[in-house]
């Protein structure tokens, strides 16, 4: 099959997990912002993270050098219509991305600039190639909270226009749900679809809580709802999307080969299961790549993708016009 050729829509992409790494030499040149190298394929390895890591700390660890270079506007929109690109040259034609505005104020952004700046260059991309795209806002899970409402207030004025859902990433303790209950609602009461990244590294109950407490309706990953009947029966009642991502969950352990990784359990089982790729380059991967390991690994059919692309497009926080203009594509 060619995988290449395959219409695709990747519902869970990290922005700074995905940059260029010539975008990050040029940018820190402009910027004058010192490198530990200027060699493409040393930047290239060193956002990259093994597949030895220990847990997604490490993994996370992959994220300062990208971030040091999406300080200004024009890095930002510059890096963002590049990632929109990247993905509609390889047949993406719906793509979701989120990023944390909070990585982003080092050198005294708003909110508004961020998120204006992002928006700028997906729609950008969006004129000139095959792609239609919503951004998705992140919150740090390990971040003070006292500015998360102002990011949700100036996100907000995007919904409708580029901006689609709310988040919550980065490390996942057991149990962090219950310190976000008020913030995920007053995105909800906002107009924000929910997504939350859960059973990721944490335990199955994260899951439970993530839909049960905050309202999500889908999930980053969702693996451990295997060890968890409680979570795995209301993902299947609820129809919560899980947002899984093969290449990544391999490097944070949340799985430790793709034969165990249960996608396919998940896909027999009816649960509304997506292919995504995470972070393109520090997973060192692409929406081709991520079906193809799929598709090979658990022998799946071309009815089976078609299947699954459908779901994609269920699960989707895009508007019934997209959605509609998304279903021509599929057979
Ligand atoms: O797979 C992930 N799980 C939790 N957090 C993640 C993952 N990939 C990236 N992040 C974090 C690091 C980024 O700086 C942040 C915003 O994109 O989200
Ligand atoms: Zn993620």
């Amino acid at each position: 099959m060619n995988y290449f050729n395959l219409p695709k829509i990747d519902l869970h992409c990290h922005l700074d997990g995905s940059v260029r790494p010539q975008t990050i030499i040029d940018l820190a040149q402009e910027q004058n912002i010192p490198l530990p190298s200027q060699d493409i394929n040393e930047i290239n390895s060193l956002m990259i993270a093994p597949e030895t890591c220990q847990n997604l700390e490490e993994y996370l660890m992959r994220f300062d050098l990208p971030l040091s270079v999406m300080q200004t506007e024009a890095g930002i929109e510059r890096i963002s219509f590049e990632l929109f690109e990247d993905a509609a040259k390889e047949n993406v034609k719906y793509f979701e991305v989120r990023f944390g505005p909070q990585l982003h104020q080092q050198q005294g952004l708003s909110f508004k600039q961020i998120i204006n700046s992002v928006v700028k260059g997906m729609q950008r991309a969006e004129a000139q190639y095959d792609i239609k795209g919503n951004y998705i806002l992140s919150i740090l899970r390990t971040f003070p909270k006292d500015n998360i409402n102002a990011v949700i207030d100036a996100g907000a004025d995007f919904l409708g226009k580029g901006v689609a859902a709310f988040d919550l990433a980065g490390a996942e303790l057991p149990g962090f749900c219950q310190e976000f209950i008020p913030y995920a609602k007053y995105a909800k009461d906002k107009g924000y679809h929910i997504t939350i990244h859960a059973g990721e590294q944490g335990v199955g109950q994260n899951v439970y809580d993530a839909v049960s407490q905050l309202n999500a309706e889908r999930v980053g990953h969702g693996i451990h709802i295997t060890g968890h009947q409680g979570a795995y029966d209301l993902v299947k009642q609820q129809n919560v999307g899980l947002e899984t991502c093969p290449s990544s969950n391999i490097q944070t352990k949340a799985v430790n080969k793709l034969s165990e990784h249960p996608f396919k359990a998940f896909y027999q089982a009816k649960l509304p299961t997506t292919i995504n790729t995470d972070n393109r380059t520090v997973s060192n991967t692409t929406m081709t790549d991520e079906v193809r390991k799929v598709m090979e690994e658990f022998s799946l059919s071309r009815e089976d993708y078609f299947n699954i692309y459908k779901i994609s497009i269920e699960q989707a926080f895009a508007s019934d016009e997209v959605k509609q203009h998304l279903m021509q594509f599929a057979e």
